[in-house]
């Protein structure tokens, strides 16, 4: 039996797709778990499934020797250690743009709302203030969006602005495809000095920490706006505060924080609570109907792919394998370390023990190869713990 666990409320299309494939040892838990328990929850698991919640460290992986495959049922992938999964020979897949337009749709909208300054109007009517004033209201239309980070996001983000008539340009660290009337800057303090709104749409990590600091927070116009619906890590939050109590700032919408609350009883700790021209949302600039019925097939699916035919195409960490139709009568998947003669090696243990091999592909990515075999032949126990105690191995399954 393969057992899956899946974290965070996966939506129900994954839970299907698994069924379908024959996989119905499924527990699923509606939220994220401390460490302990998430521990405890994923011991004998084959499969984990988890959104941008659950942090698959290094200390818990080494406890998880069971675990073949873990699948983000997101875009970011900053939660787990992808180098140690990958040293385990365990592919780690996510769903690459499965909500790209459900986080480019709230972004353009945050950013019209706060040209109008609509949160805070919003908050007046409520309290019963009737305020009808243009002032400090704008269109969107001629305005400027800096966007930092032009991947798939950022670049469905600009593509939006432009059919509201704003002007696009953005920053990227790798040479980017303009689209639309868009336009690369040369350094992200260009893009700063110009931007009446400014999003930020980059993966989390140290290479990201704090793009928007005192001093580049300090570089952006007057008045201007900025979004973040990234990663918490990219704002320092204290001094977004700052820049925003001083009036240099017009305003802010953030979707996600460097500490995000862990259920829904427990609220968020932010300086920036309360203030009237900052838009706050509990991380859910991906979180549509459209988009988790995607994310839950898409990513089961390269799961089951993985578990039934080895297929690796679209993992994040490990050597990727395209699919490729079974040819002989037994499929066996080998990780090793990726040194000279390791293939030989591998070869020669099957055919010791009786093995023809009738397919073989091999791919490999930093230290470790990945090969998958198709054999003629009895693969019994002995060969396979044969294959698993030779020191080249780092993991092999029979599938
Ligand atoms: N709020 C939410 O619910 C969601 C948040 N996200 C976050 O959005 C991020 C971006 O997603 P995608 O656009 O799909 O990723 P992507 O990988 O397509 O694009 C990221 C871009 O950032 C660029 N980049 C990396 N470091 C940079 C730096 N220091 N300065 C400037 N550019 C840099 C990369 O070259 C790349 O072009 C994800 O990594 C995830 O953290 C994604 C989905 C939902
Ligand atoms: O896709 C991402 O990277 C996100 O940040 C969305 O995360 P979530 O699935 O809502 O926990």
């Amino acid at each position: 039996m393969t057992r899956i666990v899946l974290f965070e409320n996966i939506h129900p299309s994954a839970r299907e797709v698994f069924a379908e494939a024959g996989f119905n040892d499924i527990v699923a838990h509606a939220s994220a778990l401390p460490p302990e328990s998430l521990r405890e929850a994923l011991r004998g698991a084959q499969v984990a499934g988890i959104r941008s919640r659950t942090h698959l460290d290094a200390a818990l992986l080494s406890d998880l020797s069971d675990l073949r495959a873990v699948g983000c049922f997101c875009i970011g992938t900053n939660q787990v250690d992808l180098e140690t999964t990958m040293l385990r020979g365990v592919p780690v897949f996510n769903a690459p743009f499965s909500n790209t337009r459900s986080v480019a749709e709230l972004v353009l909208a945050e950013a019209i709302l706060l040209l109008r300054r609509i949160p805070e109007k919003n908050a007046r009517v409520h309290q019963g203030h009737w305020d009808k004033s243009a002032t400090g209201a704008f269109e969107a239309r001629g305005k400027t969006l800096g966007v930092i980070g032009y991947g798939n996001i950022g670049s469905q983000v600009g593509t939006l602005a432009e059919t509201c008539g704003m002007r696009v340009v953005f920053h990227d660290i790798e040479a980017k495809l303009p689209l639309g009337n868009a336009r690369a800057c040369t350094s992200l303090e260009a893009l700063l000095a110009q931007s009446d709104v400014v999003t930020l749409h980059v993966p989390g990590g140290r290479g990201t920490k704090n793009i928007m600091d005192a001093a580049t927070l300090a570089a952006m116009k007057p008045g201007a706006i900025l979004i973040n619906a990234s990663r918490g890590t990219v704002v320092d939050i204290d001094a977004l505060h700052a820049a925003l109590n001083s009036g240099h700032l017009s305003g802010a919408a953030l979707d996600v924080f460097p500490t995000e609350p862990k259920n829904v009883d427990e609220p968020l700790a932010s300086p920036l609570i309360g203030m009237r021209n900052v838009i706050l949302t509990p991380h859910i600039g991906g979180s549509t109907q459209e988009s988790q019925e995607n994310i839950g097939r898409e990513v089961a699916e390269k799961l089951v792919r993985y578990l039934r035919s080895g297929t690796s195409k679209g993992a994040v960490n490990f050597p990727e394998i395209p699919y490729q139709e079974a040819a002989g009568s037994a499929r066996i998947l080998h990780v090793h370390r990726n040194l000279p003669g390791a293939l030989g090696t591998l070869s020669n243990l099957m055919a010791e023990h009786g093995l023809n091999i009738v397919s073989q592909q091999l791919q490999t990515r930093g230290q470790i190869g990945y090969v998958i075999s198709d054999v003629e032949g009895t693969v019994d126990d002995t060969v396979m713990s044969v294959l698993r105690s030779h020191p080249i191995t780092v993991r092999c399954d029979l599938v």
